[in-house]
């Protein structure tokens, strides 16, 4: 049996005699037997006092360090200032610049039943990304519920103040949703985006529609419940609207999770599994920083 030097490459066991395909140490042991004098010609001499007389099995964290410094060796021998030069003289000088451009900062839509968890699922991204996600908070004329804030959960003003920002033309999107207007102030959000922040909206589906027309770089997240049953327990549980609201509501979510296909992404929030939520969404915006759309948005 061959013994691979690197215990990572244990699959090249049986290679006798051959070098690992997945291994770029370039050096193995071609018989077992203590050999160390096999292994002695592909290491740096230093090593070799260490090296006698162990087991095989002993040696190979050591080996497979020994084998990648001979690797390095001929490189680390150069002064590093010597092979800029010698290197530039052939490519001509190397740029410091960054590879990309900046990618230009998310704009992130959350939409979803009413009930689903939109604003646990925000809550629990605000705890987890403080510092990098800018969340724009929703205007409402709906009263404000136990424990909500106001400036952080909503910006409650008055009905007559919501219809003077509408006449005058200081919302992105608003709406009218059970009877109550919801909307963005423009404000909140150039404000974010002008500060490199990546943006969090939380809008209802008339809102996203209107956002997808604005800013078609905007990621539409559609969160859903695992089913209708499981949604409306929610809203049983959360206790914060009469029974005929509940109905309401509970129709019109069958009649918005029709628009699913106008979203990216659609995100099941499971019953008792909102950190596997946050988890899911925060892949996506891992993913979206990620794709090259964000720093050549022309040529995508
Ligand atoms: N994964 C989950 N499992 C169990 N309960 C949840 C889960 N996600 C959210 N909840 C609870 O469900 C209730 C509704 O959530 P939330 O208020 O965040 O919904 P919403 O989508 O913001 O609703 P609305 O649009 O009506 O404001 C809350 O009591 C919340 O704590």
């Amino acid at each position: 049996m061959a013994l691979h030097i690197s215990q990572r490459c244990n699959a090249a066991l049986a290679q006798a005699g051959r070098q690992c395909p997945f291994c770029t140490l370039g050096a193995f042991l071609t018989r077992t037997p203590g050999a160390v004098s096999d292994v002695a010609l592909k290491t740096p001499s230093d090593s070799l006092p260490r090296l006698r007389g162990q087991r095989p099995a002993a040696m190979l964290p050591s080996l497979a360090y020994s084998a990648a410094a001979v690797a390095e060796a001929p490189v680390l021998q150069r002064q590093a200032s010597t092979m800029f030069e010698e290197l530039e003289r052939e490519t001509g000088q190397l740029s410091t610049n960054p590879m990309v451009p900046a990618a230009a900062p998310l704009v992130v839509v959350l939409s979803g039943p009413s009930g689903v968890g939109k604003d646990a699922v925000i809550k629990r991204l605000q705890q987890q990304n403080a510092e990098r996600l800018k969340f724009v908070v929703t205007a409402t004329s709906r009263p404000m519920r136990t424990g909500e804030v106001d400036g952080i959960d909503y910006v409650f003003v008055s009905r007559q103040h919501f219809e003077q920002w509408i006449r005058d033309d200081e919302l992105v999107e608003h709406a009218l949703v059970y009877g109550e207007y919801k909307g963005i102030p423009r404000g909140h959000i150039t404000s974010a985006l002008a500060a490199g922040s990546d943006v969090v909206l939380r809008v209802d589906i008339q809102g996203a529609a209107t956002i997808m027309r604005m800013i078609p770089n905007a990621i539409l997240i559609f969160i859903v419940a695992e089913s209708e049953r499981a949604l409306v327990q929610r809203l049983f549980a959360r206790k914060t609207e009469p029974f005929d609201k509940m109905v309401q509501r509970a129709q019109t979510a069958r009649n918005e999770t029709a628009h699913l296909p106008n979203f990216q992404y659609v995100v099941v929030n499971r019953e008792g599994h909102l950190e596997d939520t946050v988890a899911e969404i925060q892949s996506i915006l891992t993913a979206e920083r990620c794709s090259t759309k964000r720093c050549y948005p022309s040529e995508a």
